[in-house]
């Protein structure tokens, strides 16, 4: 049969590649530094991503080309303080966010974190962001539900038998390591997840760190293995509807039903303290559906797991390194010298909580978003309307070395020098920056210090012996990242005092 005679394969191989070459020549992004097979098809790209490498690959693009790379055929990169400003701050909240927020709708709907233009999420943000405001978090009745979650994370460092905690959300329920030997698990996820649903739902938030009916449903959230599945109803969504249940057996879907159930039955309590984010929902009844409601509290709990429970594994991890231990010390001693001053005051924790957030961002590859109508100039660069443009913190906390020299080594002494302070904490991106910037930033924040200043007034950490470096390298996961082995075993020597 002529359709499939070898001459008409050929000649459709060629059509194929002088299209994408045309495309390519045409180009108004042509100019721009990359390698030359990312600006003819974008499967280069796709196939870090799908391999949870896609942070990696563009910043090894940026080493190569500069703060500006083009890392497919409608695809820009930037890296500079100018390209923070434009795509994310100009106009109050930058530019619009690009379909692949679709991938994070919660019960079918949109959320504040993922509506697409600046008008829908300018309205949902009026109704949530006082909730989220520092002064809120700093109430009495929100910082001491804080501090209990902290107390229980301790009382479990020093109950567990050999003084060794997994801190990391140990993957597939896993509850014993590779030696076999019983290990007590799942530590700062769920200290994470039970911190944000306090926020949220108060006096309904859950107890993971002891009730292991909690800790199953938190594990479902954060031990989420479908980056893959996601991936490919992102580039492809009629291919994944039709073959849903092929891909299935290859890549598993995103399946979380107890928590979105806890989550539809916090949310229609009504007898939820008054700082928490369901009582101002409550107050905007009008506004919202309930499910709406429940869609932002899902959300909510789920931005607040992974992102502030992987930012304190990889920074404990790090702080447990022979290489870290003269840091370690310094907290310590700044910490025993001053029990009384409040977790925001202490300038030392503040500064490790800076450098861990800049060493490993837990968001720390591209935030995506489309080019205005009319094109614009970003950092020097014309692009035309509908270019995908984004920036990822781990790039910009390490490209500029008159900011961050040596900026692959972790040193938290950097954050206390006078000079160039500004510019250091201007650039750090880690919450992103702009009107859609992290509204959760005061409570991460304030659960990252609370748990660092117990943590290290009480114990030395140094990691356990069957831990090795490679285990813990990142894996991208969607926008989120985590370490790669899965587990993160820490051993916790009480200090004597
Ligand atoms: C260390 C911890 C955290 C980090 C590093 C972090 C980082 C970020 C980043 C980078 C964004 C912007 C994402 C984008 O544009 O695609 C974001 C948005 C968001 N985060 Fe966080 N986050 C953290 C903790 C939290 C917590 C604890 C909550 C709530 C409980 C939260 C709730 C949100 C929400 C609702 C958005 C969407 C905001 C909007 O679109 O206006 N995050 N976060």
């Amino acid at each position: 049969m002529i359709v499939f005679s070898p001459a008409v394969a050929a000649a459709a191989a060629v059509l194929f590649l002088g299209y994408h070459l045309y495309r390519y020549l045409q180009s108004p992004l042509r100019k721009i530094p990359g390698p030359a097979l990312c600006g003819l098809t974008s499967l280069v790209l796709k196939w870090h991503e799908f391999q949870a490498k896609r942070t990696d690959f563009v910043h090894r693009l940026h080493l190569q080309y500069g703060p500006v790379v083009r890392i497919a055929p409608n695809e820009v990169s930037f890296a500079s303080w100018p390209a923070v400003k434009e795509i994310y701050c100009s106009g109050g909240s930058g530019y619009d966010k690009t379909e692949f927020y679709d991938l994070f709708k919660a019960y079918s709907r949109r959320t504040m974190f993922t509506m697409l233009n600046k008008a829908d999420h300018a309205k949902r943000k009026r109704v949530i962001a006082d909730r989220y405001a520092n002064s809120n978090i700093m109430k009495s009745a929100s910082l001491s539900g804080i501090q209990e979650r902290s107390n229980r994370f301790i009382q479990r460092c020093a109950s567990s038998a050999d003084g060794t905690q997994d801190v990391f959300v140990a993957l597939l329920a896993l509850k014993t390591d590779c030696s076999g030997t019983n290990r007590s698990s799942t530590a700062l996820h769920s200290y994470a997840c039970d911190c944000a649903t306090h926020h949220l739902f108060h006096p309904h938030g859950t107890n993971c760190l002891q009730d292991p009916k909690d800790e199953d449903m938190m594990h479902q959230v954060a031990a989420d293995d479908s980056l893959q599945n996601r991936l490919i109803s992102h580039w492809s969504p009629t291919l994944h509807r039709l073959l849903a249940r092929v891909l299935t057996m290859f890549a598993k879907p995103r399946e979380i039903p107890l928590a979105t159930a806890y989550v539809l039955d916090s949310s229609s309590r009504s007898d939820v303290a008054t700082f928490t984010l369901m009582s101002r929902l409550e107050e905007k009844h009008g506004e919202l559906e309930s499910i709406d409601m429940a869609a932002e509290c899902l959300d909510h709990m789920a931005a607040g797991i992974d992102t502030t429970g992987d930012g304190l594994c990889f920074l404990m991890w790090e702080l447990s390194q022979p290489r870290s231990l003269a840091f370690q010390q310094k907290l310590q001693r700044e910490l025993q010298s001053q029990p009384d001053v409040p977790f925001d005051k202490l300038s030392y924790l503040d500064a490790v909580v800076l450098e861990g957030l800049r060493c490993f961002p837990p968001i720390p590859m591209s935030l995506p978003r489309y080019v205005p109508e009319g094109g614009r100039e970003i950092d020097g660069v014309w692009l035309p309307e509908k270019t995908v443009v984004s920036c990822q913190a781990f790039t910009l906390h390490r490209l500029d070395q008159t900011l961050f020299p040596d900026p692959d080594k972790f040193n938290p002494d950097r954050w206390l020098e006078p000079e160039g302070d500004a510019d250091r904490r201007r650039m750090l991106f880690a919450f992103s920056n702009g009107g859609r910037g992290c509204v959760g930033k005061h409570l991460a924040i304030a659960e990252m210090k609370t748990l660092l200043r117990d943590v290290y007034s009480n114990f030395t950490t140094v990691p356990d012996a069957s831990m090795q470096d490679e285990s813990m390298a990142m894996s991208d996961q969607l926008i989120s990242s985590r370490p790669v082995g899965g587990q993160c075993l820490l051993k916790f020597d009480r200090i004597a005092k």
